[in-house]
């Protein structure tokens, strides 16, 4: 970006010096790389020749070719050449020196009177008009001679002009070349302007997410004071839903009851349902589990508004409340979208014109699933884009809220004892697996429309591997944590038709009247996913996911390479656990003699269980993620390069299953799932301990 910038502003210094009232120009005080040289030439040539594409005269226009280069006569060029000091001989200057060499030659053109062999600077556009009408000219034949050798002064003078003119061409050839090159630079520049662009708001958000936990680093349009003391200001759009009864509101409480929501804040709900502020309170408060003596308190702080999510007249109206209950303070406003993403849009777009804050921060929370591939996802992001800023918007994807996910980053980067063996030559292999022992839950028009593997696995389970697979981050600012994955998920290779395994559950097409009779919907689906690094080649990632299974859990497993020697035949895989739920834990799986005069080896496990060890209240996803938003934390949120990088990974295998309308294997409510998916891992080496479970310890 710094050599574009100095190539652009040495080639306008350049430009002025030799096209403009200035006739000297002092390359001494330019610091060039050879790099920017090259580059400034090329703009430089640009700018002498651009007139050509828009106005072939340079006539009657604004910046025409007499505004941008002098008119100098030829005759003149002497007179007129600017002065160039050379610099001292030095590194930079030899860069300088380059530029010089790299643009005379390209802005000289042969004098029509002189030889060819002299050449003079191309001062002014005409020249390339000139040059051009030759072109197109054929040379006149010296008149009714045969004889090569010019006699007559006449014949002399034409053999001049054949040979200036084809002097002309080779120098036309050479703007022609030059533009083409031009072209292509451009382009290229124009595509890394776009990329710096990016980083730079990332160095952006950056700073402020070092900053954050001072809570009061507001977007660009905050002004107003820190989020301790500013009104603040929620409003839940989709407040008589499922998410927003079962998790936004509870959070939202929760978060009040540990102290953590600023002093003066308001609550408004908001959706198309019809409800009075008191049916509203009854509804939400159903949820709430801790901290009843502060119910009622929290709960006059809350108000509900029935309107239009297209709307702006609905939103002027939430406005108004907000204004009321801001009192003329300064004030931050938090929209969370606990609707269908269908409408996140127009919802986006009617907020920002006219609820938001005009004195305080404004952020979006947006919930999954963000798009049903790469195309929507990013149509999505456009859309949202049109309100919000990437730096106001929060995607939340709660399992990144998850008390075991957070852990996973520590338990990698703060021991040594892994980060040596953290790779293809000691694993195996790892799991990443999500089980429900329940159906849709009155869900299954939504998941009907996204099924199993937009639900979890393209989110929950690929951020959850995105954290065991990404390098070491330069800090543990939100944007370098979030740099290291996505680059982790864009070394991911699209899932092949062979490494997936779907399922359905049978039951599933009854169980909810918005399912579809003939519904090819997995609720299960298996995934063999591969990282192209070098420190994954070969690990193959299994992504396991389902509804209706046999038990709810989640969790990470990382199978070791088994161990060879004495004791190869007799142990068994070393593997290390991470358990996100139920009943939080990491253990370690190890082969011990059993005690005693036995010598038989068993599995037994190192194991931090939470509960066992901690006495602590372990707070819900959201409770955090809802926090974090107040403080404007983005460390937990998936950026749009992230989504991006993601969506890649299961786009292709998606629109195949759509349009080849691939049947899901049945299995039973309540079994493991399709036996294929067993055998899918297996394929890939995963060694199921043949005795060893996992759980309430009992002794052996
Ligand atoms: N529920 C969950 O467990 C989870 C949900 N999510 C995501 O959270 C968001 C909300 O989920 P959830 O609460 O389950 O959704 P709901 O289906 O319950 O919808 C929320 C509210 O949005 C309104 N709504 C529903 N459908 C439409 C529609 N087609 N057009 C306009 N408004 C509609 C309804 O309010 P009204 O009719 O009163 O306007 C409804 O109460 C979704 O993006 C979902 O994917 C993510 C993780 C888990
Ligand atoms: O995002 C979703 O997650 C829930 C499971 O969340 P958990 O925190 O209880 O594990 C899942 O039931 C739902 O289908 C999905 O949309």
């Amino acid at each position: 970006m710094l050599g574009q910038r100095s190539s652009r502003v040495t080639s306008d210094i350049l430009a002025s010096a030799l096209l403009g009232p200035t006739d000297a120009i002092d390359l001494r005080t330019f610091s060039l790389t050879r790099k920017s040289a090259k580059s400034a030439t090329l703009q430089l040539i640009i700018r002498l020749v651009s007139p050509l594409d828009q106005n072939p005269r340079g006539e009657g226009t604004e910046g025409s070719t007499d505004r941008v280069l002098p008119l100098c006569r030829n005759s003149e060029a002497s007179e007129a050449s600017p002065t160039v000091h050379f610099p001292p001989d030095n590194e930079t200057s030899a860069c300088q020196r380059d530029f010089m060499s790299l643009s005379l030659p390209l802005i000289t053109s042969t004098t029509g009177t002189k030889k060819s062999t002299q050449r003079r600077p191309l001062r002014k556009s005409a020249d390339v008009y000139t040059l051009m009408e030759d072109l197109q000219k054929p040379p006149k034949p010296p008149s009714g001679r045969s004889s090569e050798i010019p006699v007559t002064s006449e014949e002399r003078n034409i053999q001049g002009h054949i040979q200036t003119t084809s002097n002309k061409r080779e120098d036309t050839r050479d703007v022609f070349k030059i533009m083409a090159d031009l072209k292509e630079e451009n382009a290229r520049l124009k595509k890394e302007l776009e990329k710096y662009k990016k980083q730079v708001e990332r160095l952006q958000n950056k700073g402020k997410s070092l900053t954050s936990s001072s809570a009061s680093n507001g977007d660009k349009e905050k002004s107003s004071g820190d989020s301790e003391n500013a009104h603040l200001s929620v409003v839940v759009v989709g407040a008589s839903g499922d998410l927003a009864k079962k998790k936004t509101f509870p959070s939202l409480f929760n978060l009040f009851g540990l102290g953590l929501l600023p002093k003066d804040f308001t609550i408004v709900g908001f959706a198309r349902s019809k409800m009075s502020d008191e049916e509203f309170r009854k509804n939400i408060s159903k949820n709430f589990k801790e901290f009843k003596d502060k119910q009622e308190e929290f709960l006059s702080r809350c108000f509900y508004h029935s309107g239009q999510y297209d709307s702006e007249q609905s939103f002027s109206e939430v406005a108004k409340i907000l204004k009321e209950k801001e009192g003329g303070n300064s004030a931050n406003r938090m929209f969370y979208l606990a609707i269908p993403p269908s409408i996140f849009a127009e919802v986006a777009t009617a907020a920002k014109s006219v609820a938001v804050s005009e004195n305080g921060w404004n952020r979006i929370i947006v919930e999954k699933p963000f798009g049903k591939d790469t195309e929507s996802s990013a149509q999505l992001s456009r859309d949202l884009a049109t309100g919000f800023s990437e730096e106001q918007t929060y995607r939340i994807d709660h399992y990144l809220g998850k008390e075991m996910v957070q852990n996973l980053l520590v338990i990698r980067f703060a021991n040594s004892l892994w980060e040596p063996v953290w790779n293809r030559h000691y694993i195996a292999n790892i799991t990443i697996t999500f089980k429900e022992d329940i159906g849709t839950e009155g869900r299954g028009g939504y998941f009907d429309e996204y099924g199993i593997i937009r639900d979890v696995m393209q989110n929950h389970l690929t951020q959850m591997l995105a954290l065991v697979a990404m390098e070491t981050p330069n800090s543990l600012s939100a944007e370098d944590v979030r740099d290291e994955k996505v680059k982790v998920v864009s070394a991911c290779r699209p899932i092949s038709p062979e490494d997936i395994v779907v399922g359905q559950y049978d039951g599933y097409l009854d169980e909810d009247e918005k399912v579809a009779k003939d519904s090819i919907t997995p609720t299960f689906a298996t995934a063999v996913v591969h990282i192209d690094n070098p420190r994954w080649a070969g690990v193959p990632f299994v992504l396991k996911c389902g509804k209706g299974l046999n038990e709810r859990k989640a969790e990470i497993r990382v199978q070791f390479k088994s161990n060879p020697g004495i004791y190869a035949e007799d142990s068994e895989r070393n593997e290390l656990v991470f358990r996100v739920q139920p009943n939080e834990a990491v253990y370690y799986k190890v082969n011990t003699k059993r005690p005693g005069l036995s010598e038989e080896i068993a599995m037994s496990e190192l194991d931090l269980t939470y509960k066992e060890r901690y006495e602590v209240r372990l707070p819900d996803a959201y409770e955090r993620l809802i926090y974090d938003v107040v403080r404007g934390d983005h460390n937990l949120f998936v950026r749009e390069d992230e989504l991006d990088a993601a969506w890649k990974i299961f786009t292709p295998i998606l629109h195949k299953l759509d349009a080849e309308k691939v049947k899901p294997i049945s299995y039973k409510f309540g079994s493991r799932g399709p036996e294929e998916s067993d055998k899918l891992i297996h394929r890939y080496g995963f060694q199921r301990s043949k005795s060893y479970q996992w759980g309430p310890k009992s002794k052996i």
